[in-house]
């Protein structure tokens, strides 16, 4: 697809010797007031498609990448506007290339989550996980590298390390709710620019609105003139039984914290609709006896909530009445096996 070249980043010599006004001012913009919008228009009408003859219209691919656990599938739900990623305090929840999209004024962003890449493990399910990041930078007309405010570290160092170089790169300090004096982050700002010529840098909260309408701003610029894609009032390309099978999963990895290992996966074995209602048998697969216990809890009682907080959340998603089944299975050694990976939908 086309790409709009980009704007002309900060050159990346050492800045602590030079002076480097577009430097300084980019950092003033940077760290100006994160949770204050710079537009003064009230939020409904920023975020709401305006229909513009095709020829008007602009449209591109905006891919979020990051170590685990920085809060790409939060960003993602929130740009969207609604859940299409689950999200939990457990790294490596994300397992799919999860496409979202969002259309605001004349502008439709099509983004890309992608799973945090793995630098641990090199088993079949990590293989595969990792592919599915290398897959979704290329192409892109822009890449949000998503990292804690304040941190760097190696696992965020290898993934800046794959970033192809023709792509303009935001770097998005996530979590800056949690740095508790903005000023301290400039010098991690200007380390990062050390790093890499990033287009921008954005500190903001994934969990803050007005910052998110900010980012829509910011990226808008780098998205090409081209005819939309989708609908506008299309959200994303993942089916209702994907939805059903992540949800549970989510409910899963947050209702049973850190003692179950992250390889516990969740198949749909049957996606029924009649009307209003939709039928759905699940079966959540563990790599040993042990795991079954925790899933399934003194009584049946964990499995019982994981099952009734992912069935009202999608009945919640789905505007409809959800009959949600549960089973769980012991599968040894599955995320080691290729083959038994691919049968459970990672490519
Ligand atoms: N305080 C704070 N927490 C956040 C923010 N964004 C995300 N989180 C939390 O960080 C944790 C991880 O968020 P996710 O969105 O699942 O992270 P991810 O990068 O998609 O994780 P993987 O699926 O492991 O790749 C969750 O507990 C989120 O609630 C933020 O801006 N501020």
């Amino acid at each position: 697809m086309s790409r709009k070249s980009p704007p002309k980043s900060a050159p990346s010599q050492p800045i602590e010797a030079v002076a480097n006004p577009e430097l300084d001012a980019m950092l003033a913009r940077a760290l100006g007031k994160p949770g204050e919008a710079e537009s003064a228009e009230p939020e409904a009408a920023v975020l709401e498609p305006v229909p513009v003859e095709p020829a008007a219209q602009h449209c591109g691919f905006v891919a979020i990448v990051g170590k685990p656990n920085v809060g790409k599938s939060t960003l993602l739900n929130a740009l969207v506007g609604q859940k299409v990623s689950i999200t939990s305090r457990k790294a490596q929840t994300t397992r799919h290339r999860i496409t979202g999209y969002r259309t605001v004024g004349p502008t439709q962003f099509v983004f890309v989550d992608t799973p945090g890449f793995q630098t641990r493990h090199g088993n079949a399910l990590n293989r595969a996980l990792n592919k599915t990041v290398l897959g979704a930078v290329n192409d892109v007309d822009l890449i949000l590298f998503v990292v804690e405010a304040g941190h760097f570290n190696l696992a965020d160092a290898k993934v800046l390390d794959l970033l192809p170089a023709n792509v303009p790169v935001v770097l998005l300090a996530n979590k800056f709710d949690l740095v508790h004096r903005r000023g301290d982050l400039a010098p991690w700002l200007r380390s990062m620019q050390e790093r890499h010529a990033f287009a921008e840098f954005v500190p903001m909260s994934a969990k803050n609105t007005k910052d998110i309408q900010r980012l829509f701003a910011i990226c808008e610029k780098y998205l090409p003139q081209q005819p939309w894609m989708h609908d506008p009032e299309e959200l994303t390309d993942r089916s209702e039984r994907f939805m059903a099978s992540e949800m549970v999963r989510e409910k899963l990895f947050r209702l049973t914290g850190d003692e179950l290992p992250y390889t516990s996966t969740v198949i749909i074995d049957k996606f029924e609709q009649e009307g209003q209602l939709r039928r759905i048998a699940a079966t959540i697969v563990v790599e040993r006896d042990g795991h079954k216990g925790m899933v399934i809890g003194d009584k049946g009682e964990k499995l019982k909530r994981i099952g009734t907080e992912a069935r009202q959340e999608l009945e919640k998603l789905w505007d409809c009445k959800v009959f949600l089944e549960l089973w769980v299975k012991v599968r040894s050694g599955w995320a080691d096996d290729d083959a038994r990976v691919r049968s459970f939908g990672y490519e």
